[in-house]
């Protein structure tokens, strides 16, 4: 039982409406505020027209806000991400008690969480990082819902969240205690980066089948048959992908044949933008979290990278007109269409694959940097349903078989799995021959092709960086490890040992025959 009857929504966008309509059909009293009066009384006109009457209603300021609320206090985020949240908490923070609790339920960088954490512990209150994944739909009909922080109050709202969080196929809410200080809002990151690989893959794959010359609604055919067995069984992008594939405009003349609509597909330009408006941060994050932890993400990186080159249209027009058309993807002359596909389907499914893997290589390496106790369990319920990158096949059994025991973060990496070797395996001929045909063809791969090369050198014992690793001792006496010696470097990789002298130093004068200064 939710000791909440009334609770605070603190922003009331597409997310926050969503989330507040859904609180009232649980019967909750829910308090908006919004510095838009008329988003908040479209909320509440919606939420009289499903019949919740009464359970909404707006306040100006905060002092009216908190004093609507038992205690203790549940107060809701659903901001941007950065200074606004900042903000709000400063205004909200002499209306607030001990033992009131803040759920931010927006995508919040955690280094911000954690900060304000910090604020607010010696006042008592109790500030949760929650990542909310599966968009504004969601939202409104249960959302995977993913909290870290003070146990204490994570252990008072989870009743609640249980309630409204979007269930598993066996009824199980997908939400859970996922560990301390930013770790829930870290993991919702990590699920964005995951997110990115995998649309990059899916895209990939969409642009390859058109120039097969499959039209709109064969691909979303194609995509239907993918979602419905096999590797990619269940996965939600795979899904939204057959359907809006078949969505045709609406049309003003109900007369027309909606046959002759356009589809709305076909309409859409090639930029993705959010990265470079500053909307959303979590691809930008997971990146620069892989990077500075050190943790090869292949797939993750090309995947923002592709996001990136998409956005600059303009400079991708005027370069395409210096390079008098450069190398556009020809049209694909497959024989056997069917076995085509087939290897593409494989292809995709390797790509999404890794991307789960590189991004829980993050997520292990954070949880050892930041000491949050991760529970893996809750993670892999969390993802079970209602997130963007739902994917039963992998699921039931990928992660499953890793996930569900709540391993050590040493042992979280996807690679030392069985199972996915399996998979693996039985998949990258399908995907070597893609890459082959793509390269020869000049499609666009990138997410495709750092995946081929991602599980090639992850699991390699023979990479040409010997060489990387000579020359730099050649230039910058970096050392290094001589074949047989560095087995006690598996876990922990050191500095080689060994330097040798492959050219002597000379003076400048035994260089350029000259001395210094002439
Ligand atoms: N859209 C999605 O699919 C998902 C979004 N998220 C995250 O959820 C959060 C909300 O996203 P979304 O709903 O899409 O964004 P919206 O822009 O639709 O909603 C944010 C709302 O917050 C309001 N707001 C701004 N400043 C304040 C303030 N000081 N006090 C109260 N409200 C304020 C905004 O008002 P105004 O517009 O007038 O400034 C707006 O109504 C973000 O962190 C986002 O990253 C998470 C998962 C999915
Ligand atoms: O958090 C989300 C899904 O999980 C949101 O949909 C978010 O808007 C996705 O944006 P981006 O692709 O820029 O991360």
């Amino acid at each position: 039982m939710s000791k909440f009857t009334s609770i605070a929504m603190i922003g009331c966008g597409s997310m926050g409406g969503g989330m507040a309509l859904l609180f009232a059909e649980d019967g909750v009293h829910v308090n908006l505020s919004d510095p838009s009066e008329e988003t908040m009384d479209a909320v509440i006109e919606k939420a009289e027209k499903a019949g919740y009457n009464g359970k909404l209603k707006k306040h100006k300021d905060y002092k009216s806000l908190c004093k609507s609320l038992s205690e203790p206090r549940l107060l809701v985020f659903s901001l941007p991400h950065g200074g606004v949240g900042d903000k709000v908490l400063e205004g909200l923070m002499p209306e607030l008690s001990k033992g009131d609790i803040i759920l931010d339920c927006g995508n919040e960088h955690f280094a911000n969480t954690e900060r304000r954490q910090n604020k607010c512990k010696d006042t008592g209150i109790r500030y949760i990082g929650c990542g909310v994944s599966g968009g504004y739909q969601a939202a409104r009909a249960g959302p995977s819902m993913c909290p870290g922080g003070d146990e204490s109050g994570l252990k008072e709202v989870l009743p609640l969240l249980q309630k409204v969080a979007a269930k598993d196929k066996e009824g199980k809410p997908c939400v859970g205690i996922v560990g301390k200080g930013g770790a829930g809002h870290y993991v919702k990151m990590v699920h964005n980066g995951i997110e990115h690989g995998m649309m990059s893959a899916i895209c990939e794959a969409w642009g390859i089948m058109r120039k097969m010359g499959l039209k709109y609604e064969e691909i979303g055919d194609v995509f239907e048959e993918w979602n419905s067995s096999g590797e990619l069984q269940g996965t939600f992008l795979v899904s939204i992908g057959a359907d809006l594939s078949h969505k045709r405009e609406p049309g003003t003349d109900s007369n027309s044949d909606p046959q002759q609509r356009p589809l709305v597909i076909s309409e859409v330009l090639d930029k993705v933008v959010q990265d470079l408006t500053g909307e959303e941060g979590t691809g930008i994050w997971s990146n620069t979290e892989a990077i500075e932890l050190h943790v090869p993400a292949f797939t993750l990186n090309v995947a923002h990278a592709l996001r990136l080159a998409s956005a600059y249209r303009g400079d991708r027009e005027r370069a395409n007109k210096t390079f008098d058309g450069a190398f556009p993807p020809s049209e694909l002359d497959i024989k056997d269409r069917k076995a085509f596909i087939e290897d593409l389907r494989k292809a995709t499914y390797v790509a999404c694959l890794a991307s789960y893997t590189q991004g829980m290589n993050i997520i292990a390496r954070a949880d050892q940097e930041h000491k949050w106790s991760i529970d893996y369990s809750q993670v892999w319920q969390i993802w079970r349903a209602g997130c963007i990158i739902q994917a039963d096949y992998i699921s039931d059994n990928i992660l499953a078989p890793v996930l569900k025991n709540n391993p050590s973060s040493d042992d979280l990496n996807l690679n030392f799995s069985s199972v996915v070797a399996k998979d693996i395996k039985n998949s990258f001929p399908a995907l070597r021959r893609i890459i082959a045909k793509s390269v020869e063809t000049d499609q666009v791969v990138p997410a495709l092709s750092a995946s081929l090369e991602y599980f090639k050198i992850s699991t390699g014992t023979d990479l040409p960086t010997s060489f990387y690793e000579a020359e730099l001792d050649y230039f910058g006496s970096h050392m290094f490890d001589k074949k047989g010696d560095n087995d006690s470097n598996v876990k922990k990789p050191m500095e080689g040992k060994h330097h040798f002298e492959w050219k002597p130093v000379t003076s400048q004068k035994e260089t350029y025959g000259k001395p210094p200064g002439v």
